[in-house]
């Protein structure tokens, strides 16, 4: 699904990112971590060409992200609150995705009524422009809006952050589900040793750039993630 190649993002005189080669097939469930400053979010934003690498490449189903857009077909993602409308109720900005992904207003109805637990009665028919949401509840908007358009490749940035214990729970809960399916490659950023341990098969370790760690998940994993931060 994803292949990236000699990428590098350099800042001042500092690379930021620099990983060789990195081969991602479809249907894994990646958990990316790595301390603050890692490079996990310049990673995300180099693979949906939202800044352009130093040097290298992403390609994304034999793709070069930066010289092609049929990826933009089959991605989603939610990296921060950017990605939402300030000035758009949730339920505006969910017909809007919805539109832009061929989905009727009563698909995307129905998506909602079945986003009912998830969002926790905390979110639609609020009257509330999405400016007006806490932070955690703005990152529900932004995660169930990846969701609706049923990607092939799922990319968020941190979404357990912000949200409470209950929501994170049920999100799991979601991408497990999601995830059995067998459509999705998912890679997620998080600090949350347990949520991504517990939701990935994959976990790639990011240091100042550079892939220290990239292994299959199995019932040691949270102990050596655990050990290694600790250090
Ligand atoms: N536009 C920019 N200009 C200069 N330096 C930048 C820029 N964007 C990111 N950096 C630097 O690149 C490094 C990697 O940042 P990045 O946000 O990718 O890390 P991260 O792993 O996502 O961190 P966190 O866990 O804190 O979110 C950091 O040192 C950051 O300061």
């Amino acid at each position: 699904m994803l292949a990236i190649q000699d990428l590098k993002k350099v800042y001042g005189q500092r690379p930021v990112v620099d990983i060789a080669q990195l081969k991602i097939g479809a249907g894994e469930t990646i958990g990316l971590v790595g301390n603050n400053g890692a490079g996990k979010t310049t990673l995300f934003r180099m693979v949906l060409d939202l800044i352009r690498p130093t040097s290298g490449s992403v390609f994304s189903k034999g793709e070069d992200v930066m010289h092609s857009d049929n990826w933009k077909n089959y991605t989603a993602s939610y990296l921060d609150e950017g990605f939402l409308i300030d000035y758009l109720t949730p339920e505006e900005y969910f017909v809007f995705i919805g539109s832009l992904h061929d989905l009727s207003l009563a698909d995307v109805k129905d998506y909602l009524q079945s986003y009912k637990e998830f969002f926790n009665g905390e979110i639609l028919n609020k009257g509330k422009y999405i400016r007006d949401f806490s932070k955690g509840n703005q990152n529900k908007v932004g995660i169930a809006a990846a969701l609706m358009q049923n990607p092939e490749l799922l990319i968020l940035d941190e979404p357990f952050a912000n949200l409470d214990p209950t929501t994170q729970i049920r999100l799991k809960t979601l991408i497990k589900s999601l995830k059995q399916q067998q459509t999705m490659t998912t890679l997620i950023s998080s600090h949350d040793l347990n949520h991504v341990t517990d939701v990935c098969d994959r976990i790639i370790l990011l240091e100042k750039g550079v892939v220290i760690k990239d292994f299959h998940k199995d019932e040691n994993t949270l102990k050596e993630l655990e050990a290694y931060f600790a250090e």
